[in-house]
Order: structure tokens, then sequence, then C-alpha cells
């Protein structure tokens, strides 16, 4: 794996997702009603639920390309801001490309619009070629991507393609919306462990929806939630769910996909949604009062104190131990029991939070104390070295555009000829061409040079430019249509400016009409 997703240490550390008490109403109907979770660094979180129960409105929510009503998004704490929302990829269920394009193109062309400016060429294809192997891409790369009148890659390696897509810019967080629909049960098998490869490798955190898992595609998810109705019907480990569902008196038959079984119940009688709804809210409710009394034993701690704390009770929570332990320095279980036996009995249990805490952050202050002295030790000369290179990685996120405007038009102008060519050069084109050339020379053939000929020749030139410029405006216009849905995914996924597109589109449909 290329070293582009592990240099950076602030996106390899990996990002929680935390979500909590979404609700979203729509027509005085309520689509989703408080929705809460986590998904963790390197983990996928699948989420489940029969059709209409708001499986995409809850991943648009978690990609900040929806307002909630109520309830917030964080990652690693933090509220989503454009910033964040840019270091998140959101793959939807229908994927637009430019059909002309090879797989290969298509890849580098992203790579070129959305990675900085600042990476080197050789770099940028290496990147490319890292994200190829990966996905295992090899044998489609130089296949067109085709649409309903050009046969081109299948619908597997579409998927692949817009994950490919999204995994070049490192994204902090992926949203797959159904990336198995289409797929038979061994290749959707095959595409989800390479998304798991992903997520463990590049400690990715990954949602993704999905509707009828094989039992083996379940087995691979860390964490489910399973929505009904927009309501949570069970949030956590995916292995310990039809344990939650026998205890609630729906077991799992023998020899029965447990996902099945699961989709059945949620669809099944209004009773039994009932007693699963009410038992998810139930528990829900439980966490929330016992964050709450750990909560209330920091009521007097300081600002920094408090800021340990909200790392600390993220974790007593089970989903969030395993991958902010092993990444962060928030306390395991091992280390709860730890201090549970290490402090004195008398200490309440807030008490003992507060003590906890305090050690944190004295270590904290330890490990900050020996890297300055190490930055010291190798010379006050580094100290620049250091700097820069943290502004320019802090820059890099901030800037609005990964390229510059000049960099962006080239690379689009030379995008919307590569989809063009084909149709100017196509035989069709070639034909229609010659026969307008045929029509011209019988209807102003042997035209005089004569003043009394000025009219005539007028009307040849007026033909030729007509048809031309109408040729051009009909192609613009009718691929305006077929280029709109790219469009709108790349600018809401921040790739380019506007007016790059319009001017790139522009000059190219002039050059291509030129060439016609
Ligand atoms: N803007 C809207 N206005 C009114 N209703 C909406 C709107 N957006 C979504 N809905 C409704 O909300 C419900 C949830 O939609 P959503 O697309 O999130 O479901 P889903 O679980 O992803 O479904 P599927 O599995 O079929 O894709 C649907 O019943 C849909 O009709």
């Amino acid at each position: 794996m290329s070293d582009y997703y592990t240099e950076n240490p602030e996106s390899f550390r990996g990002h929680q997702l935390t979500f909590s008490h979404l609700s979203v109403l729509r027509n005085k109907r309520d689509i989703l009603k408080d929705v809460s979770g986590a998904a963790n660094p390197g983990e996928i979180l699948a989420v489940m639920g029969p059709s209409g129960s708001g499986k995409t409105t809850l991943l648009s929510l978690l990609a900040g390309r929806l307002s909630p009503g109520r309830g917030e998004v964080t990652l690693n704490g933090r509220l989503l801001d454009k910033q964040l929302r840019r270091r998140i990829s959101f793959v939807l269920q229908e994927d637009a490309y430019l059909c002309n394009l090879t797989c290969w193109d298509t890849l580098w062309y992203t790579a070129l619009l959305r990675l900085p400016g600042s990476i080197p060429t050789h770099k940028k294809k290496e990147i490319v070629s890292d994200v190829v192997d990966m996905l295992d891409m090899r044998q489609c790369l130089n296949t067109k991507i085709g649409n309903e009148y050009i046969r081109g890659i299948s619908g597997g390696e579409k998927r692949k393609l817009s994950i490919a897509c999204e995994l070049l810019t490192n994204p902090v967080l992926m949203l797959l919306d159904e990336p198995t629909s289409g797929l038979d049960s061994s290749a959707a098998h095959s595409f989800c462990s390479k998304i798991q490869k992903v997520a463990k490798s590049a400690n990715k955190t990954v949602v993704m929806s999905i509707h009828q898992p094989s039992s083996q595609l379940f087995n691979m998810f860390d964490k489910l939630l399973l929505l009904c109705d927009g309501q949570v019907a069970y949030y956590g480990e995916a292995k310990k769910c039809a344990q939650h569902f026998a205890a609630l008196g729906l077991p799992c038959p023998t020899n029965y996909n447990i996902a099945d079984h699961i989709l059945d119940q949620v669809k099944s009688s209004e009773d039994v949604k009932r007693k699963i709804l009410r038992h998810a809210a139930n528990q829900l409710k439980a966490e929330i009062t016992e964050a709450g009394e750990l909560k209330n034993g920091t009521a007097d701690l300081t600002e920094d104190e408090g800021d340990g704390y909200q790392k600390l009770i993220a974790t007593p929570q089970e989903e969030s131990k395993k991958a902010t332990c092993s990444r962060t320095s928030v306390p395991s279980e091992s280390s709860w029991s730890v201090l549970n036996e290490t402090t004195p009995k008398k200490l309440t249990r807030s008490n003992r939070v507060r003590v906890y805490v305090k050690e944190q952050l004295a270590k904290l202050e330890d490990v900050k104390t020996g890297l300055v002295d190490q930055v010291r030790t190798c010379g006050a000369d580094m100290l620049p070295e250091v700097e820069g290179q943290i502004c320019k990685h802090t820059n890099e996120f901030k800037e609005k555009w990964p390229t510059s405007f000049a960099a962006q038009h080239s690379v689009l102008f030379r995008r919307c000829l590569k989809q063009t060519w084909p149709r100017v050069l196509s035989k069709w084109n070639v034909l229609q061409m010659i026969i307008i050339g045929i029509f011209a020379g019988i209807l102003w053939f042997q035209t005089k040079a004569v003043e009394s000929e000025i009219g005539n020749r007028k009307g040849l030139i007026f033909f030729c430019i007509i048809c031309t410029s109408f040729c051009c405006l009909l192609d613009s216009t009718i691929s305006v249509f077929s280029d709109r849905a790219v469009l709108n995914k790349e600018r809401v996924s921040g790739y380019y400016r506007l007016s790059a597109y319009y001017i790139a589109k522009n000059v190219s449909g002039i050059v291509s009409g030129v060439l016609d």
C-alpha cells in the first residue's frame, strides 16, 4: 500500500463516527426517528432494513448532504463542517460516469482533479495504481465504461470504480449505499472482502447500507444497525444479533440466514414490530442513563479534564472499545478493570473517573514533553521543517479546491474532448459530413467568379457556418443532459469549480465543432 494512506498520521489514526438522536420529518411523516449509533475506524457498520426504512436518508445525513431536523453527527467528537465533509466519501446507489472513458481514464482524471496539486504526477500514478491493485481492477482498466448503447464494464466493476474514485482522496469515512445491489452472492462477497481489507489496512471507517446479505456476507460486518420504519430495531455487534432476537422470543430457525430472519421480523405483524422497537428504545434509554450518570460525575472537572472525559465516556459503550483503544490513548476494558482494582473502594464511580482522567492527562503531558525533547535533541534545524510539514497538511485540507483553476480547466478540457472524440470520428458522423459536402457541391457546383455570383458565394459561406454551428450546438445540448448527472455528482463532492467546467465544455465543443 502506498505511504499516501499512512503518511498522514491524522488520517491513519482513524475517525470515529458518532450520530445521536437523528430525526427527519418530511410531509408530516417521520422518515427517521431518534436514530443513534457509532462506527469505529477499521470496522464495517452495516445498515439494514426493509425498502423505505430510511437507509439512504441516514447515509445522506452522515455524509452531511442533508440536515437533520434533530440530532447531530460528529467525527472524532467534532461536528461535521465543510472541511470534514470534503473528507467523507459517499458512493451512491446509482453512479454516473462519462461513457466513452475507460476505467483508467476515469481514475486518472479523478486523481488529477481531486488530489492536491502539490503531489507530483509520478506519485499520483502510483496512488492510482495502488487503488487499482487494492480493488483488483487490472483486468478492466482499458475497458470503456459504456451505457445502454455501448457495451462496457460490468455492474460489479462499476461499483469498484465508484469506490476506487473515492479511495483516491484517502477519505476518513466511507459511506456506501447498497454497494452490492445487482451483484450475485459470490461477487458481493468478494467485493465486500475487498472493502473489509481496505477498512482494516488503511484504518477507514466504513458504513454501508445493504438489502439482503448472504450469511457469509453478514458475518463480515462488525456492527449492525437495523432500521424499521425509520427507527432503530437493533444496534450492536452483528454477531450478537441472533442472541438478541432469541431473547425477544424470536429465535432464528436452524440453518436459516440470520439476515433474512431479522428482516422478516421487522416486516412482520405490528405487534412484533412494536415489541422489537420498544426493546431497542429501552436499551438506548439504559445506555443514555448510564452515560448521564457518568457525566454527572464530571460537573466539577476543569475544561481540560472535561475534554478527556468526553473521550472516556465514549469508551465504556461496548462498540467503541476495540478500535479506539488500539489507535488512540483512550482506555480499554482492561484499563477499566485495573482502574476498579487499583482505586480505593470508597471512591464513587464519578471520583474514579476523575482520577482516571487526571492520570491520562498527566500521561499526555509526558508524551508532549517527550516529543518536544526529541525535536530539541535532533537539533533546532528540524523545527522549521516539522512546522512546515504540519502547515502543509493543514493547508491542504483547508484550501477550498484541491487544484488551481488552470489545472481544473486543462484536465476538464482534455476529458471533454476524450468523451466527444468517438462521436466526432464515428462512421455516421463522417458519412453525414460527406453527404452534406456532396449536397453543397451540387448546389454550388462551378459557381462563376463574377460579380453577379457574389450572393451565391455568400450563401455557401452562410450555409457552412450555420451547418457547423448547429451541429456544435446540438451536440452540446444533448451532452448537457447526459453529463448532468456526472456534473452534479462531481460538484457535490467538490471536484472543481463550475466556471472551470463551463469554459472547458464550451472550448472543447468549439474545437470538436471545427474538426467535425
Ligand atoms: N424528500 C422526501 N419527501 C418525502 N418523502 C421522502 C423524501 N425522501 C425520502 N422519502 C421517503 O422516506 C422513506 C425512506 O427513504 P429512503 O430512500 O431513505 O429508504 P431506503 O431504506 O434507502 O429504501 P431503499 O432500500 O428502497 O433504497 C421512503 O418511504 C421515501 O419515500
